[in-house]
């Protein structure tokens, strides 16, 4: 065996001395989270997400060197997640459908090793368990483009209440999208509910539900917003329902439940007889931005 050279022995005390820095580090703003959560003054979790993905942006704007950007992400996501389960009890309920075990893969991602998960067997249940405050947050999986035709309101359609304490959108994951994984089908996605409103981050989208006549299409759809001045940046799921339809966008920017644009759409002769916003979350990173 050969014997590591006397500079490298030096090396590796010095990466001792790093690791000791990071420690303490982290330990202290451990101690500073506990200060916020004490001001916070809630026994329950108070969740910033825009705050959180600020913090990441801000990391990534800064960033420099080979240090791979997604790593950087990931150990923060780590951090914050791990402090939030500090600050209150923090049970993530998740839809897990069927045998896939995708979107608790996405929750673990996203929320940290500590966040206790409950799967639940339907998006109905994350919904309820997210409303009676059981769970701080729910992750439901989302494939964008989704029709469903039967007779079964989907789970988001229950968002739609005006109540304020009502779960609303307040996520999509992944904030931070992974390489994908060769030989699989589209990467997974999720959206994450919890029981508090849009929380901005100067880069962001609004989730709206549109109730229309049948027969829409959507590029009609997309004009009829364009002409209101909101930006359709996806239309993520329809559910027809007879001469109902309802049809869950995703719109450019923050947009409240008060913003004129939406009231307008509402006109007597235009095929949109409700809006209303669901939900509201930080854009997240675009795969180009992790490089
Ligand atoms: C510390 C806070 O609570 C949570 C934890 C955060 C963190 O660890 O930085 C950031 C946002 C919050 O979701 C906060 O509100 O600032």
């Amino acid at each position: 065996m050969t014997q590591d050279s006397a500079a490298l022995e030096q090396l590796r005390r010095e990466i001792d001395r790093i690791d000791d820095q990071l420690h303490d580090l982290l330990m202290r703003r451990t101690s500073l989270v506990g200060d916020i959560a004490a001001a916070k003054g809630d026994r329950r979790v108070t969740l910033r997400p825009g705050r959180e993905a600020q913090i990441l942006r801000r990391l990534l704007d800064r960033h420099a060197g080979p240090f791979p950007k997604l790593a950087v992400v990931r150990i923060w996501r780590e951090i914050v997640g791990a402090l939030t389960g500090l600050q209150g009890p923090f049970t993530v309920a998740v839809h897990a459908a069927g045998r896939s075990t995708a979107a608790i893969d996405l929750a673990r991602n996203h929320f940290g090793v500590v966040a206790p998960l409950h799967a639940l067997r339907s998006p109905g249940q994350v919904v309820r368990a997210v409303a009676d405050g059981e769970a701080a947050v729910g992750v439901i999986p989302l494939t964008p483009g989704t029709e469903a035709a039967d007779d079964a309101e989907p789970w988001w359609t229950s968002l739609m209440l005006e109540s304020g304490d009502a779960p609303r959108v307040v996520a999509r994951l992944p904030f931070a999208p992974t390489p994908a994984v060769k030989g699989s089908a589209e990467p997974p996605q999720a959206l994450v509910i919890a029981c508090r409103d849009h929380d901005c981050s100067g880069d962001d989208r609004t989730l709206a539900v549109l109730e229309t006549g049948p027969d829409l299409s959507r590029d009609r759809l997309r004009a009829i917003l364009s002409a209101a001045g909101l930006e359709p940046a996806e239309l993520l799921a329809i559910h027809r329902h007879g001469a109902q339809w309802l049809h869950m966008v995703e719109i450019l920017g923050h947009v409240t439940a008060a913003d004129a644009r939406l009231a307008a759409l509402v006109a007597p002769k235009d095929p949109v007889g409700r809006i209303a916003v669901v939900g509201g979350y930080a854009t997240p990173f675009a795969p180009e931005a992790l490089v």
